[in-house]
């Protein structure tokens, strides 16, 4: 693999196509993609019962855990594995099991607030923020809650109502000036192409960032030694 990974950060509304554009972007390009869905750093909340659970606003930031995720993507920056965990829609809560993910040559971190936090957006190397017309999105939003996320029709549309649009307005939508990159409705032909080209370039191309491993040991070498005091 290429070091240090290439980070894209991917935010937008829900039902955007942030999780179609993250895939279509990185099929062709390596082997050695990791999607990091925002999805999975919610905060666990094993101490809240089901119904509890079924209240929480999902769409404000307090809902993430961002310490944990600035945490995992500085130890894949430097070369190092974690547990990510995994996410259950169903029951609004983490599931048991943890994966492990190694540092691969692309990164990708997806999700409605992933321009949101200031110390993660100074860990990406392109953020993109994936526009689509609100109408459109949640007609996407409720056929995809009612098909994969076991929800009613009742629910999904309350829960727009209630958190997910005025939280859209107030925190998501904002993040769009952060953005190296609008696109607009998401897997739009030209712009998937142009991306899968930039991410081509940058883990192959000629002068890409790509360091062989030797490389990038001596550069996190000299980093480390820079920033320890002389003993005196
Ligand atoms: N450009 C597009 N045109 C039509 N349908 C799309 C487009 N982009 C995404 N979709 C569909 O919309 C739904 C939501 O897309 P997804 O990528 O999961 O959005 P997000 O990750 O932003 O919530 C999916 O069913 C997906 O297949
Ligand atoms: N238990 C949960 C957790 C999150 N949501 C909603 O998911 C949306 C984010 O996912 P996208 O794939 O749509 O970007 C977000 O808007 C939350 O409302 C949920 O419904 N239940």
């Amino acid at each position: 693999m290429t070091y240090p990974s290439f980070v894209v950060g991917i935010a937008g509304g829900t039902g955007a196509g942030k999780t179609t554009v993250s895939r279509l972007i990185t099929e062709n390009v390596s082997d050695s993609v990791t999607r990091i869905p925002l999805d999975n750093y919610y905060r666990d909340l094993s101490h809240l019962d089901l119904a509890e659970r079924e209240q929480v606003n999902y769409d404000h930031p307090e809902a993430f855990e961002w310490d944990l995720l600035r945490e995992h993507l500085e130890t894949l920056l430097s070369g190092g594995s974690v547990e990510m965990p995994q996410y259950d829609f169903e029951i609004h809560n983490r599931k048991a099991e943890a994966i492990t993910v190694e540092p691969t040559d692309v990164i990708v971190v997806e999700g409605i607030l992933a321009l949101y936090d200031e110390a993660i957006n100074d860990m990406l190397d392109l953020r993109l923020y994936v526009e689509t017309d609100a109408d459109v999105r949640i007609l996407r939003r409720i056929e995809r809650d009612v098909v994969q996320r076991g929800r009613d029709l009742e629910g999904v549309i309350d829960q727009y109502l209630s958190t997910v649009k005025p939280m859209h307005e107030q925190f998501i939508e904002p993040t769009k000036k952060h953005a190296d990159l609008i696109i607009p409705e998401g897997a739009n032909r030209m712009a998937i192409n142009l991306l899968e080209e930039k991410l081509q370039n940058e883990v192959h191309g000629e002068g890409g960032r790509a360091w062989e491993r030797e490389d990038f040991e001596r550069e996190i070498g000299d980093r480390t030694a820079r920033n320890t005091p002389d003993p005196e």
